[in-house]
């Protein structure tokens, strides 16, 4: 087994000697690699045939594998060792959604996630059957992103079951424009915190909690069910716990997708972990070479450090994932946007692009010039959905014949004799498609993405779990509370200047 070091190298030498191939040649010269880059996973298919790596550069990223033990650390992930590595936890989010592990604490946390799944269906069945129509779900970050992406992907417009509202900004306006359309006798609020310490969850929930006019009908989900009765006087029986072993970006299959539970029912929600219990199936039991996740993160890797590409778009080509690209945003880049190694030691490698994206068919109307022409390539995920489960078949083979194109414009470029109107190609995108977009689907889709950022935080030496980055704003604005009450002044003089113009207009 080669050292990480070495292997790293001799894939960046590579990628050099391929810099001279079009992407288009690499394909043409091995069209085999349509199928065989290609994955089928229950109802998740994944086509890495247009990234822009011979079999050779995969014979070094799977080297590149082995020198990490990505096999092992697969292991540890689900066996609930302590792979949190500065906060000393496991991040057994796995063991919310499958029983694939024999280690004790992963089978406690899977009894224990059991136990409140059985709480959550109680609830929804309560609130049914009572005069509740439409339900706030009061979080952020992670306790927001997964469960409006999924609420909002899955729901069924006439399903007749709650109307979920998502409060997460502090911005009043916020706040303002949601009330407006509220009947507080109709109106449950439900505090998603996992620390129960977010000054906007805080905030806004104070607001709903004095304009409900019943207080039965706010309920808290938190890791800290005491602050949650002494901030909120919520008693044990309105609180489903978390736990410190599931990561804030990782919960979704906690009771923090009880919205998701509300919006398409609890066998909806309890279809999507066991899409996702069937891609950890996949994850921990293939070997390397047949793993999706282990092809994905590479992929990453790949277009990372040997091609030195600086950011990454996820494109979902239908309307009901516009807000995918939101929610892997703070998985990727909260989970891999360190620079400093699990050991305390610097980074030696660029660390996670910068995730961004878009939907289609709108985003070729806006960015794609750029994807086209620009200076910078961009790597794509491309997102579509083979059945999208409507009867407008002309929209959905504009659809469908729009998202192939760009995969193979993209790719493999355009000659012209006017050098405005030349395409240079060799831009890489992976395909993913869900048969339809349905809970087990989004559950396979969403799990792949957490596997492939753990594996990426194993290659470049980084803890995944963590997020120290977010503290420093938070107590600089703590800080400056006072200030912009005018009950004291900023120190730093530019905040000082910025601090007089906002007051003086406010
Ligand atoms: O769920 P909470 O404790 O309220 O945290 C909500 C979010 O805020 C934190 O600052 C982190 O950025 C996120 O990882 C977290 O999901």
């Amino acid at each position: 087994m080669t050292n990480p070091a070495a292997s790293h190298d001799a894939m960046r030498t590579h990628a050099t000697r391929l810099q001279t191939t079009s992407l288009r040649s690499l394909v043409e010269g091995d069209p085999a690699r349509a199928t065989d880059f290609a994955f089928r996973i229950g109802p998740l298919y994944v086509n890495f045939a247009r990234q822009g790596y011979d079999r050779e550069a995969l014979d070094q990223l799977f080297s590149l594998a082995e020198a990490n033990d990505l096999a092992g650390r697969i292991r540890a992930l689900f066996d609930g060792e302590p792979v949190n590595t500065t906060e000393h936890r496991p991040a057994l989010h796995t063991a919310l959604r499958s029983d694939l592990s024999d280690a004790p604490v992963a089978k406690a946390a899977h009894a224990q996630a059991i136990d409140v799944r059985a709480r959550m269906r109680g609830w929804v069945q309560a609130l049914a059957a009572g005069p509740v129509t439409d339900i706030v779900s009061i979080g952020i970050g992670g306790s927001d992103l997964g469960p409006r992406l999924a609420a909002g992907a899955l729901s069924e417009p006439a399903a007749g079951r709650f109307r979920l509202h998502f409060l997460s900004n502090i911005d009043g306006n916020a706040v303002e424009r949601m009330l407006a359309e509220l009947d507080p006798a109709r109106t449950a609020v439900l505090l998603v915190s996992k620390s129960f310490g977010t000054r906007e969850t805080l905030l806004n929930g104070e607001i709903l909690r004095d304009w409900l006019d019943d207080a039965s009908r706010l309920y808290a989900i938190t890791a800290n069910v005491d602050r949650a009765r002494e901030a909120f006087d919520i008693p044990a029986e309105r609180v489903l716990p978390m736990w410190d072993w599931v990561g804030g970006r990782y919960s979704l299959w906690s009771a923090v997708g009880l919205p998701v539970a509300l919006a398409i029912g609890m066998d909806g929600f309890e279809a999507m972990l066991a899409g996702a219990a069937e891609m950890d199936a996949h994850v921990l039991r293939q070997p390397l070479r047949q793993n999706v996740a282990v092809w994905h993160a590479l992929t990453a890797v790949w277009n990372r450090n040997a091609l030195g590409l600086s950011t990454q778009a996820v494109l979902p080509y239908d309307d009901r994932l516009k807000l995918l690209p939101n929610y892997l945003q703070q998985l990727v880049m909260e989970s891999l946007g360190k620079s400093v190694r699990a050991d305390g030691s610097p980074v030696t490698c660029d660390t996670v692009a910068a995730w961004w994206g878009g939907v289609g068919t709108d985003s070729q109307h806006s960015f794609f010039q750029a994807l086209h022409q620009g200076t910078q390539v961009v790597p794509l995920d491309l997102i579509g959905i083979a059945d999208p489960g409507h009867d407008y078949r002309a929209n959905r083979d504009e659809l469908h014949a729009n998202l192939l194109a760009q995969s193979e414009a993209l790719a493999n470029g355009d000659s012209h004799d006017d050098p405005h109107r030349v395409y240079p190609g060799g831009r890489p995108s992976t395909w993913l498609q869900l048969d339809r977009l349905e809970p087990r689907a989004l559950g396979a889709l969403l799990a792949l993405y957490e596997h492939s950022v753990y594996l990426q935080g194993v290659i470049w030496g980084i803890n995944p779990f963590d997020q120290f980055g977010v503290e420093l704003g938070k107590q600089l604005a703590s800080q400056l509370l006072p200030a912009l009450a005018g009950d004291a002044d900023a120190s730093d003089p530019v905040t000082r200047e910025l601090l007089a113009q906002l007051r003086g207009r406010a």
